[in-house]
């Protein structure tokens, strides 16, 4: 199947862009691997500490002859999508040995669940937190014991702060494992129904706590399709996890079976055998294409034209929004999972999911198959869907047809002809708005604006009745030097509200929305932000802001001399606690959004 132009287009040109970081990358990787395998690098003393508490695994370590597999896990009760891996170091190691390799925990990183802090003051901590988790998966990897790494990550910032510090140890071989979704508990749409009537005041807090709690119910990933089941989609559309084992529930036969499947292969494509892919080489131009197209087909979260310049500059490969703007005008909307439909992520699956994703994708021409996936010899290998056949796992071609045409259709049919992704520019700066949850009447919003610089501050004027109105609410001062760009998800009940009412309601930031955010149309990460002299911080009450998705327009409609006149607001003093404080290195050195939002990647000139 011939590429689609515009794919090919934009890969070529992220190809060209990149051509000197990249070769810098590569290099960096073949050298690491021509250093030899780590171990014998290391003194009798360096590696006698390294294998002293190994147990029934010292002899095979110590004798260097077979693949020492390093893992890096983000467990913890936190995040109910991170409590299955409490198990999996010691399974893992089983699992190694029935073929004659040993695995070790190289390392724990830390994890912020976004539900427990969203809305709270710690969210601050949350973008950055993604580089506290690169930065710990390199402590890690740094033991340099281990010829391939199996990381362990779901979440949000985990996925992509794993990647980015396994890609600085670009020459081993590593396998993402997933540990699946929740099974689905209260729909998401009545979930969101008791939230709109608490924000009115119809329910009580008791009631509230009944239903988010039948709504997050057990162990596994929340089944909205957020950051973290977006993070999914990305490991499969770049070939970095086992073919289709995203969505498989945890504590299940199958998911055991994976897990067993992947530390088997990790130790099949190590560098002293002779079908080494190093993650260095995974993880290239066409991958990251991939990943961008798999996630405007799916409807997949915001996070992301964040992450992925991030994970990106890790692999020495430059992309922006421009690319993400030009790829969503030929990726059709193909999946509707919540918030942009009804279903969840179960429902997805079952309707076909990633397997059909990407074999529609490929089919299409959309996606590239010629990537060295973990697995095997293209990504049409994604395609396919693991089965049990008794204890044995198999898998099986993916679906021709999809299972439920309300969750998943074939490109030739989509639910909307573009991607959800829209660039948005104007006298307001560079923002980004994420349409497929958005209904199509609602697409361009121009009203007064309502200048807040404090997300509870909104939820002040909701209740106040302040806002029953067309109104284009702005919160600034909520970008990554700001604040660290929190998440503003509490304010999709309120603003959903008075959307439902009838009032044409719009939020403008250069904060973050959550993945789970949708039907309100937010233009978020609008750069430069207010802190740093961005024109958010020139707006005045009243002022007449028009969003349009349609036309990639964010302006405020004020005579071009009045605006150019303005005094710009001062930023609020940031404010200790939570931690916070210690995290005003990164506020002080992040790069703008666009680039990723990180002073990690900034400080080391990637
Ligand atoms: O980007 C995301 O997907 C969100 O950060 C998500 O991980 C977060 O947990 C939401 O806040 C959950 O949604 P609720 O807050 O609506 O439960
Ligand atoms: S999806 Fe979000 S809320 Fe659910 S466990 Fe992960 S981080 Fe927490």
């Amino acid at each position: 199947m011939a590429m689609n132009p515009t794919v090919e287009r934009v890969t070529q040109r992220i190809i060209e862009r990149s051509r000197s970081t990249r070769a810098a990358y590569l290099d960096l990787v073949e050298r690491s691997r021509d250093q030899g395998l780590n171990r014998p690098r290391l003194s009798c003393g360096n590696l006698a500490h390294g294998f002293a508490a190994s147990g029934e695994d010292k002899p095979a370590i110590k004798s260097g002859k077979a693949m020492n597999i390093g893992i890096v896990t983000a467990y913890n009760d936190m995040l109910s999508a991170h409590q299955p891996y409490g198990r999996y170091p010691e399974q893992i190691k089983i699992f190694a040995r029935e073929v004659g390799a040993t695995a070790q925990v190289a390392g724990g990183v830390p994890a912020m669940c976004d539900g427990v802090t969203q809305g709270q003051d710690s969210m601050e901590l949350s973008l950055f937190s993604r580089d506290v988790i690169a930065m710990a998966t390199t402590v890690g990897l740094s033991h340099a014991m281990f010829e391939g790494a199996l990381l362990l990550g779901i979440c949000d910032k985990i996925v992509p702060g794993l990647l980015i510090g396994s890609l600085r140890f670009g020459h081993l071989p590593t396998i993402l494992v997933p540990a699946g979704p929740m099974p689905t508990g209260l729909p998401n749409k009545e979930k969101v129904r008791i939230r709109q009537l608490y924000a009115e005041g119809k329910v009580g807090r008791d009631e509230l706590l009944e239903s988010e709690s039948a709504s997050y119910h057990s162990a596994g990933t929340c089944t909205f399709y957020g950051t973290a089941n977006s993070n999914q989609m990305m490991m499969e559309m770049m070939g970095l996890h086992m073919p289709g084992s995203s969505f498989v529930l945890p504590g299940t036969k199958i998911r055991q079976e994976l897990t067993r499947a992947a530390t088997h292969r990790i130790a099949q494509i190590g560098w002293d055998g002779d079908d080494y892919r190093p993650l260095g080489r995974c993880v290239d131009e066409k991958a990251i294409v991939n990943a961008i197209v798999g996630l405007l087909a799916t409807g997949g979260s915001t996070n992301h034209v964040i992450h992925l310049p991030a994970i990106a500059r890790a692999a020495g490969i430059q992309i922006d929004w421009n690319d993400m703007d030009d790829l969503s005008r030929v990726v059709p909307l193909i999946a509707s999972v919540y918030p942009n439909g009804a279903g969840d992520v179960n429902y997805f699956a079952a309707a076909g999911g990633m397997p059909y994703v990407i074999r529609e994708l490929i089919g299409s021409g959309l996606a590239h198959p010629d990537i060295l996936t973990v697995y095997g010899q293209s990504l049409e290998e994604g395609a396919q869907q693991p089965v049990m056949e008794g204890d044995n796992l198999r898998w099986d071609p993916a679906p021709e047809v999809s299972g439920d045409d309300s969750m998943l259709r074939p490109v030739s049919a989509p639910f909307q002809p573009e991607g959800g992704f829209r660039l948005l520019k104007g006298n307001l700066g560079r923002g980004t708005i994420k349409v497929s949850a958005v209904d199509p009447s609602r697409w361009t919003i121009e009203a007064p604006c309502r200048v807040f610089e404090d997300q509870n501050a909104v939820l002040d004027a909701f209740k106040a009745g302040e806002l029953e109105r067309d109104v284009i609410v702005v919160v600034r001062f909520q970008g990554p030097a700001a604040n660290g760009m929190p998440e503003l998800h509490k304010l999709t009940p309120p603003l959903g509200v008075l959307q439902d009412r009838g009032f044409k309601v719009a939020l403008v930031t250069d904060g973050r929305m959550s993945g789970a955010s949708g039907k309100v149309p937010a233009a978020i990460h609008v750069s430069p932000e207010a802190k740093l002299g961005g024109p958010l911080a020139r707006l005045r009450d009243g002022d007449v802001v028009r969003v349009c998705a349609n036309s990639g327009e964010l302006v405020a409609v004020v005579p071009a001399e009045e605006w150019s006149a303005r005094e710009e607001a001062v930023a609020p003093a940031s404010a200790p606690g939570v931690g916070r404080e210690l995290f005003a290195l990164m506020r002080q050195h992040s790069d703008p959004a666009e680039r990723g939002g990180s002073a990690m990647l900034a400080a080391a000139g990637l």
